[in-house]
């Protein structure tokens, strides 16, 4: 979000512009998008000929009318003939461009396929570094682009450069040295053109980046409208889109100007060369090397060259903002993905669900119990402080415990972080330095620490949305690199601290992380999150829109949903990154009673913020500047740990150091 701001009103866009492809990788990276069309291109080219090859067999056919009309013969037979042939003509030429136009519409569609099917796969970092405006702006319209390019500029091309071959042949037959006459015009016409052609492309792809900076600008506003208000920053926010749209204009402007000058070139280079054949052909006729007739025939031709060589000036054009578009197709096809599942095809429709939205919750072959676990290296200050709760830890071993919801649910998990280095870019300071604790399951374990001591980051590389870059973490005995994804993130619920809700309605909601859950699932989850009084009050009920990313919810609602969405999917790990202050004191102990139930037969782990929480936990690991200093229950570390004790004693809240 920050480096949206950073970047220059000036300019319109921030960001700086990624080359454009060379020549060679333009026409591969469009082939690309053409290749599983080409059959389909090349029979609308053909019906495209056959149409014009139709339309001029129309005057042969008039002439035999005028001509049967001089004869005093039936002209009904030919009237017919015609008729059919314009009707045929018309049908074959309005078929095949349905054709090319329908194919474009393809190539567009897979290449928003192939995008979409990436962007929600990205790794976390790659997102991180770009502007989801401008990414959705790709899928949009970058790929629109493609549309002209891929179908009827090839076309164009290749019919264009057939007529023109053949016309230059036959002129060729006519008289070879007005033909090098006319080719040596249109070379110094056309070398000016080519450097023309890249300036196309360079212009259309700063307006299709200044389009992506006006969704990067506007995502960021909407994604904070409220701030923006309250900030009075809708003048401000304007200026930049606004200055974005201006920059769009200004390049379309200019690619504009440039494909004008191109086309005007080509009348211009036929016109000159008409004027030196004239010279050139005329001193040929005077010295008799040709005749008049010859000359005539040949400055036709010229004129005949117009239109195949605009076609061909054409789809060179269209080719240079094809290039544009898929330059910026490529950067995003670039971005990093997560894995893709073994079996999955790219994308089958928007209901492909992952493994892990099927509901049922992945038992690990092995549920390691924690004594069989290898033992973590003990942080210096932890090796202090016993590990309390081992009476829990038999739990994971004893089996068959029962999840959060009705019926039998798959064992807790259990958790170890062995040594965990990790920065979240390179050149960014490390955020931790050899993170050691081991955590049983089931069980609450809490983790304090003061502000930016690297709680967060705890979740974040258990998730895997980013790898550790020393040391191991182990889930269940297995080392998360060794899972599948999906069947990782499959036994984690994970409740954000902003708790984000999405647009939809609050049922949609609740089971976004377990799409088959049944009505009395929901219902019981809505009773545990106290959201069963909300619901009664809403209009429609759980079908109520709760509006862009949940704005007609409160703070306190908000969390409640994210808890319900997470219980509903019956994790064996839930993660739950508590909010500094959004619950009232009631809900509060309510939800409090909840974890603390849920904890029972799941792992809980709590980034936690209030005593309270704190107290409930089975142990503690206490974090600082990215190293776990303590863990031991509340009354042990009130002892022995000074930071705990100075943080306990001013309740967790304001931890700031
Ligand atoms: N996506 C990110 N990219 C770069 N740096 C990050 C990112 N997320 C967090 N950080 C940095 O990593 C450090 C640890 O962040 P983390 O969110 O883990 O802290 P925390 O202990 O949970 O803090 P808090 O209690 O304030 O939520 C912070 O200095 C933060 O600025």
């Amino acid at each position: 979000m920050t480096s949206a701001t950073a970047s220059s009103p000036a300019t319109g866009t921030g960001e700086e512009s990624a080359p454009l492809l060379p020549g060679r990788e333009t026409w591969r990276a469009l082939y690309r998008h053409i290749r599983p069309h080409r059959r389909v291109i090349a029979l609308g080219a053909l019906l495209a000929l056959i149409g014009s090859a139709s339309a001029l067999a129309q005057p042969l056919a008039a002439k035999a009318l005028v001509d049967r009309l001089g004869e005093n013969g039936s002209i009904t037979g030919i009237l017919l003939f015609l008729t059919a042939l314009v009707v045929f003509g018309t049908a074959v030429e309005a078929f095949g461009s349905y054709l090319l136009e329908r194919t474009a519409e393809s190539v567009v569609l897979a290449a928003r396929r192939s995008l979409i099917g990436r962007l929600l796969r990205l790794r976390l970092p790659e997102v991180e570094r770009t502007q989801p405006g401008d990414l959705m702006s790709r899928v949009t319209s970058d790929t629109t682009l493609l549309r002209s390019v891929t179908t009827q500029s090839v076309v164009s091309a290749a019919t264009g450069a057939l007529s023109t071959l053949a016309t230059i042949v036959l002129m060729g037959v006519m008289d070879a040295v007005l033909l090098g006459v006319t080719l040596g015009v249109i070379v110094v016409i056309g070398a000016a053109i080519a450097t023309v052609m890249p300036k196309i492309a360079r212009a259309t792809k700063r307006s299709q980046e200044a389009v992506g900076h006006i969704s990067t600008v506007l995502e960021r506003a909407f994604g904070a409208f409220r701030t923006v208000k309250a900030s009075g920053a809708e003048e401000r926010e304007t200026a930049v889109v606004e200055a974005a749209a201006r920059e769009a204009w200004r390049q379309g402007v200019k690619t504009a100007k440039w494909q004008s000058l191109a086309g005007a070139s080509v009348g211009l280079a036929v016109q000159m060369s008409f004027l030196t054949v004239l010279g050139v052909g005329g001193a040929r006729v005077a010295s008799g090397a040709i005749t008049v007739s010859t000359l005539v025939a040949f400055l036709l031709l010229l004129f005949y060259l117009i239109e195949p060589v605009s076609k061909l000036v054409n789809a060179v054009a269209q080719f240079q903002v094809g290039a544009a578009a898929v330059a910026r197709i490529a950067e995003a096809e670039r971005l990093e993905t997560e894995e893709v599942k073994a079996e999955g095809p790219e994308t089958e429709g928007p209901g492909t669900d992952g493994p892990a939205a099927t509901g049922a919750l992945p038992t690990p072959a092995t549920t390691a119990p924690v004594a069989a676990a290898p033992a973590p290296v003990a942080a210096p200050v932890a090796a202090t402080v016993a590990a309390p709760a081992t009476a829990t830890a038999t739990v994971a071993a004893t089996g068959g415990p029962t999840g959060p919801g009705p019926g039998p649910g798959p064992s807790p998990a259990s958790v170890v972080f062995e040594n965990v280095t990790f920065r979240y870019r390179e050149g960014l300071p490390y955020v931790h330095h050899g993170v050691s604790f081991e955590v049983p399951g089931p069980g609450m374990t809490a983790f304090v620490g003061p502000s930016g001591a690297g709680k967060t980051t705890v979740f974040g590389l258990l998730e895997r949305f980013y790898e550790a870059t020393g040391g191991r973490i182990l889930v269940d005995g297995r080392d998360v690199r060794d899972l599948p994804l999906a069947e990782l993130r499959a036994a984690i619920g994970y409740v954000e601290q902003d708790a984000p809700v999405l647009a939809g309605t609050l049922r949609e909601n609740l089971v976004f992380a377990a799409p088959d859950s049944s009505d009395e699932e929901i219902r019981e989850v809505l009773a545990r999150a106290r959201l069963d009084a909300l619901v009664e009050r809403l209009p429609e009920g759980l079908h109520t829109p709760v509006g862009h990313r949940g704005s007609t919810l409160s703070g306190g609602e908000r969390q409640r949903v994210a808890i319900a969405r997470a219980l509903l999917r019956r994790p064996r790990l839930l993660l739950l990154d508590e909010a500094t202050s959004q619950l009232d004191a009631v809900n509060e102990m309510a939800l409090r009673d909840v974890v603390a139930e849920v904890s029972r037969e799941v792992t809980v782990l709590v980034v936690a913020h209030r005593l309270s929480t704190v107290t409930l936990a089975d142990r503690i690991v206490v974090m600082d500047a990215g190293r776990v200093r303590a863990v031991g229950t509340h009354e042990e570390l009130v002892a022995n740990d000074p930071l705990y004790g100075e943080l306990a004693a001013t309740q967790f809240l304001a931890a700031e150091r």
